[in-house]
């Protein structure tokens, strides 16, 4: 329901218009929370480069403004580091989304700010070539990092007023100069927002595409599932269907084989069930056959497949059976359908449904098959209606199955 919920989302999302970035509600949150990780790790390894490459700028310092080296050491490596360290360590530790994007674009920001100081603290005369590579610092946090777009739009507006100001006033600087380093500056963010816009843009799109296949993918793996439940069920009684019991007995039968152990099956009929239908119409037959289901599945036990066989025939495989256990719970069974009281006016005014069933319990040998054990079950059940219906019939495992006997020596027993 809550994936049905994000995939109409995610259409709508992937259906509105080019430019938004943003996500609604709660997809932005899901965003952020399946990037957030990796995010980070890019993020900081983008920082730990650019702090190492910002310092590298001492040696430019170094020949280009001997007189403000110190001043520069001081403010690279004695206060950007520190600052851009402390900041990495936080994005690395985890933060909030807003504040990862706030911290970045602060080491933008700052490292604008100090380039500056550095240059004013110099009367060194080629001192002011050094703002030609101000925009550097809008491609770190606009492209190496990859800000958010709306503070990378927010860190580059304030880097270049800062920037420009300092120009402006920048006495040592030709004023043509100081023109074309503004013209750079802004062409320079100009260009990397809107590579930056683009990277966001698709990273956000490519997510959503990503995000749908495997929304569909869940649906489709819950429908499988569903149809092959279905497959397997029976629709009116919702008990295991004929396809279920043919592949639940062969693997136990394989197991018994395998275990050495004893294999139980009953066949349970409705007794003079096309009275009852004849009498009462097919609708109600059907809620009589649902109330006898529910009866067999509330009276086996939890390893049992309790089965509809067919029209108002139904199997019971039982795990492990002794013909003794098999026998009481047959009996159960009958006794349970009984109980149900439902009155069968078809076939006496003062008759009830009742069932008929034909039990069979086997080791299996090498010289049977699977479908032997259902023989003897079903000559077993013969037994039961022939006897009069409404009993239970075990089958003797060593008597060969056979048609009407009446010296009964398919069963055993009968009640
Ligand atoms: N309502 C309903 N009736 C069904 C369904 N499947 C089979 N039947 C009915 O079950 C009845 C089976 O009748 P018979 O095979 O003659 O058996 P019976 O009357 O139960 O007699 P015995 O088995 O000998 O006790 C028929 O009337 C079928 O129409 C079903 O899905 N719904």
């Amino acid at each position: 329901m809550v994936n049905d919920v994000l995939l109409k989302d995610v259409e709508d999302a992937l259906g509105r218009g080019p430019w938004r970035l943003r996500f609604a509600g709660h997809i932005e949150t899901q965003f952020e929370a399946d990037t957030q990780r990796q995010r980070s790790r890019n993020m900081v390894a983008a920082g730990l480069i650019s702090a190492f490459i910002y310092n590298l700028f001492l040696i430019n310092d170094f020949s280009f403004r001997p007189d403000a080296f110190t001043m520069a050491v001081a403010l690279r490596a004695g206060v950007m580091l520190p600052v851009g360290l402390a900041i990495l360590w936080q994005v690395h530790r985890g933060v909030s989304p807003p504040a990862r994007e706030f911290l970045m674009a602060c080491t933008v920001v700052c490292a604008t700010v100090i380039s500056c100081v550095i240059l004013a603290s110099s009367t060194a005369f080629y001192s002011y070539l050094d703002v030609f590579s101000f925009g550097l610092i809008l491609v770190v946090g606009n492209i190496v990092y990859s800000l958010r777009f709306r503070y990378a739009l927010a860190s580059s507006v304030l880097s270049i007023v800062i920037a420009s100001a300092f120009v402006v006033t920048y006495d040592p600087m030709p004023t043509d100069a100081k023109r074309l380093a503004i013209f750079t500056l802004l062409a320079n963010a100009v260009f990397t927002l809107v590579a930056n816009y683009r990277l966001e843009r698709s990273e956000r799109l490519s997510y959503l595409h990503v995000l749908r296949e495997k929304l569909r993918a869940g649906h489709y793996l819950k429908d499988n599932e569903v149809l092959s439940q279905l497959s397997l069920t029976d629709p009116l009684t919702n008990l295991a269907n004929r396809r279920q019991f043919d592949a639940e007995l062969a693997t136990r039968w394989r197991e018994a084989v395998e275990k050495d152990a004893w294999i139980g099956l009953m066949v349970i009929d409705i007794d003079h069930f096309k009275a009852y239908n004849d009498h009462y119409g097919h609708p109600q037959g059907d809620d009589c056959l649902r109330q006898v289901a529910r009866a067999m599945q509330l009276n086996s036990r939890t390893a049992d497949l309790v089965v509809r066989f067919g029209g108002e025939e139904f199997v019971v495989l039982m795990a492990e059976a002794s013909p003794e256990a098999a026998d009481l719970e047959a009996e159960r069974i009958r006794r349970s359908v009984e109980a149900l009281e439902i009155p069968n006016a078809g076939l006496s005014p003062r008759a009830v449904v009742t069932v008929s069933v034909g039990v069979a319990v086997l080791p299996p040998a090498d010289s049977m098959t699977a479908e032997d054990i259902l023989c003897h079950a079903d000559q077993a059940l013969y037994q039961a209606k022939r006897r009069g219906r409404n009993r239970v019939w075990v089958a003797n495992p060593d008597d060969v199955p056979i048609g009407d006997d009446p010296a009964g020596n398919v069963g055993r027993s009968a009640r």
